[in-house]
């Protein structure tokens, strides 16, 4: 099947806002930051970039946008200008957009171009499952093989790793962890790597669910992992000793409370995905729920907070 592809160059600021709309229209969104194109480009002399330059921003993002064959393309352009026209957003005179038609296979394997192995935090060292073989593992890695599939979740998102970083921190043997969209997996894999051995791992995306699972059988890690379909801590009972979500800032909030009920005394509830202009407002619904503020990451205008209960 042949697809619409939309590209739109923007200033990292607008990506919330742009990646919560886009994700109500059309049937993929991915996106670039110019740091992991540029890191690809001077990697391996990427023949796309040479092929199209302009497609490629020298700083902030590109967005690109899936709509099958069977989409009016007009119409689905003309929905994207009008939102660029209603809202507040960074820069919109240089908001770029172009469009082309592309083959299905292109835009499901695009993203493997720029996901080689790479090391998050102390040990961490991340490894897509197509290069285990070619990979040299010292003894003190934790590997996490991967194969995002269209979940999100490779690691090197800031807020991936962000994530991974405080989990090296604070996960203690046999801990009790949620992990709260879980996508492609990668937190609870993490954990478990850690020592962690009553994992949940929950999305609302039932591709996720389905990715999630095939990664924790890729990393024998199958049998300790209970998978489920969730809306985020809506309907859940059990006690936590951790709980990790990276998720958009909006979201994070409505379940705070839930969080703070939920943890045991001494517990964690580790926050990611919050684009810094909400960092203020999270922390503070954090502290009146009753949370201490241990320790805020930030890389690349993305937040992750790591908050305790304590009694
Ligand atoms: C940014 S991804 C994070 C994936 C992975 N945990 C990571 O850190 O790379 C956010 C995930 O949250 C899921 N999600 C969004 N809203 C949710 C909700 N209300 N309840 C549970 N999961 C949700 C999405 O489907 C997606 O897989």
């Amino acid at each position: 099947m042949k697809w619409h592809e939309v590209s739109i160059s923007t200033k990292e600021e607008n990506e919330e806002q742009f990646s919560i709309f886009l994700n109500t229209i059309a049937k993929g969104v991915s996106i670039e930051h110019s740091v992991d194109i540029l890191k690809a480009k001077t990697e391996d002399f990427d023949e796309k970039f040479r092929l199209n330059p302009k497609d490629y921003p020298d700083s902030d993002i590109r967005i690109l946008v899936y709509f099958d064959e069977t989409y009016n393309i007009d119409e689905q352009l003309d929905k994207i200008k009008k939102f660029i026209e209603e809202t507040p957003l960074a820069e919109k005179e240089e908001i770029e957009i172009n469009t082309g038609i592309i083959d299905e296979m292109d835009w499901e394997n695009e993203w493997k171009k720029y996901f080689h192995n790479f090391k998050v935090g102390r040990n961490f060292l991340i490894v897509p499952s197509w290069e285990y073989a070619d990979v040299d593992i010292a003894d003190s890695d934790k590997v996490i093989k991967i194969d995002p599939g269209m979940a999100f979740g490779t690691g090197d998102h800031a807020t991936t790793s962000l994530c991974l970083t405080f989990l090296e921190d604070i996960i203690k043997p046999d801990d009790k962890v949620i992990d709260v969209g879980t996508g492609s997996g990668i937190l609870s894999i993490g954990a478990y790597l850690l020592g962690a051995r009553d994992i949940k791992a929950t999305d609302i995306d039932e591709l996720s669910l389905q990715v999630s699972k095939e990664n924790f059988a890729l990393n024998d890690c199958g049998k300790d992992i209970a998978v489920m379909p969730a809306d985020l801590l809506k309907d859940e009972t059990e006690n936590y000793d951790v709980i990790v979500a990276n998720i958009l800032a909006h979201i994070i909030d409505d379940m705070i409370d839930d969080a703070y009920k939920l943890l045991n005394n001494n517990g964690r509830f580790i926050a990611s995905g919050i684009i810094v202009e909400k960092r203020d407002d999270i922390i503070a619904h954090m502290k009146q729920a009753g949370f201490s503020i241990t320790d805020v990451l930030e890389e690349e205008g993305w937040v992750a907070i790591s908050a305790l209960k304590v009694a």
